[in-house]
């Protein structure tokens, strides 16, 4: 392969370092067409669907993409904002209140957000970034536990747009943070304030998105980390044993996923008698299609349908205080020894002139 003539960096410009909060990614319309492309580009990730290439193509093509794209669009459109898909307006939003957080601590950089499939997509934030001369980038998937088809397939998208750039910047990743005092700190705040208003219930459950149960016997470590996360939070909570359980959700094609499964535990359940129930999925940044309507919705009507009360449904972590926090402490630690509290070299200098003006005003 050949690289491309790219513009340098312009001497004298300001070395700048920036955080590229990535999440997954959501379709730009609530529409067929859109979830078609949205779904090709997610479900050709060899990182995502792990069976040869050939076979899957001729399925996703095949079947897939024909009948996927109209039922998942309504549903969608079940959840959709008047600015837009919740996934993008939440991370659009955590990017801009992150650069709020760090700029108060004194941290002079960029934070944009970026995702992983559709827009804006990771290597042309990379691309403007550069373009405006930032040095040093830090890239922060936003989830929670790591897996080889989340946290590794930003990593992967990163290297293709590396693998074409001649002057790289300096490149940090951020691999998990499912154990970190304050993420689990920041979800047990937003549960007990749950409760405060609406009484606790006889369970807990933390619903992650699943996984293939394959991908744990070949090393992904994000059952464990789940577990993990689960166990933290149950313990910050003071939980007994009986009162909270870890379930999997968004279930998808005929394979066996990681078990137990959502919405069969809670029908099973209420079933059983359970009466109320909360619900929250710590492995989710932000609210979006996976938790608005598979478990506000549907889990709810599943569980209410077989007998169940009460549902109670916390929301993500999304923007509160607590989260932004966790996020601005994870990405300060990730930034040692970086270069941003110093301010730009331009705006220093332009400080240094203002300040010798202003000595000179008062001599
Ligand atoms: C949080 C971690 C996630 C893991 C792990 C994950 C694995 C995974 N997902 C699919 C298939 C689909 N996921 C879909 C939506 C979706 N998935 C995540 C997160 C994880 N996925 C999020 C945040 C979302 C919501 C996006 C949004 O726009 O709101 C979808 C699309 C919706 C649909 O048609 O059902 C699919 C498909 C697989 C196969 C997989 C693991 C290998
Ligand atoms: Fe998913
Ligand atoms: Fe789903």
């Amino acid at each position: 392969m050949s690289y491309q003539a790219e513009a340098p960096y312009s001497h004298g410009s300001p070395a700048r370092s920036a955080v590229l909060l990535c999440n997954l990614g959501t379709p730009e319309a609530p529409t067929a067409p859109a979830l078609r492309r949205y779904l090709a580009q997610f479900l050709s990730d060899p990182r995502v669907v792990e069976i040869p290439k050939l076979v899957w193509q001729l399925i996703l093509h095949g079947i897939i993409l024909r009948v996927r794209p109209a039922k998942s669009a309504a549903k969608y459109a079940s959840v959709w904002l008047p600015e837009g898909s919740p996934l993008q307006v939440w991370t659009d939003k955590q990017a801009k209140l992150l650069q709020g957080y760090l700029g108060e601590r004194g941290h002079h950089l960029i934070v944009r957000h970026a995702m992983r499939y559709g827009r804006p997509a990771i290597a042309e934030q990379l691309k403007a970034l550069r373009a405006e001369g930032v040095t040093r980038v830090l890239v922060l998937p936003a989830y929670p536990q790591y897996s080889g088809a989340t946290t590794a397939s930003v990593v992967d998208e990163v290297a293709r747009w590396a693998l074409k750039t001649r002057h790289l910047p300096e490149l940090r990743f951020i691999n998990r943070y499912h154990d970190d005092p304050g993420y689990i700190a920041a979800l047990a705040d937003s549960v007990r304030a749950h409760w405060a208003r609406n009484g606790q219930p006889e369970l807990l459950v933390m619903s992650f998105h699943g996984m293939p149960e394959r991908t744990l016997h070949l090393g992904d470590p994000y059952h464990c980390e789940c577990l993990k996360t689960g166990r933290l939070l149950a313990e910050a909570l003071g939980l007994r044993r009986e009162q909270w359980l870890v379930t999997f959700q968004s279930r998808f094609g005929k394979a066996k996923w990681l078990e137990p499964y959502t919405e069969p535990t809670l029908r099973a359940r209420a079933k059983a008698g359970l009466r109320k129930v909360d619900l929250i999925c710590p492995g989710f940044a932000a609210d979006c299609l996976e938790t608005l309507e598979e478990i506000a919705q549907e889990a709810r009507e599943a569980f209410l349908h077989e007998g169940g009360k009460e549902f109670g449904y916390i929301p993500c972590l999304n923007d509160s205080p607590a989260g932004m926090r966790m996020l601005a402490d994870l990405a300060e630690r990730h930034l040692q020894g970086w270069p941003t509290r110093e301010l730009p070299d331009a705006a220093q200098a332009s400080a240094q002139r203002q300040a010798a003006l202003a000595a000179g005003a008062t001599r």
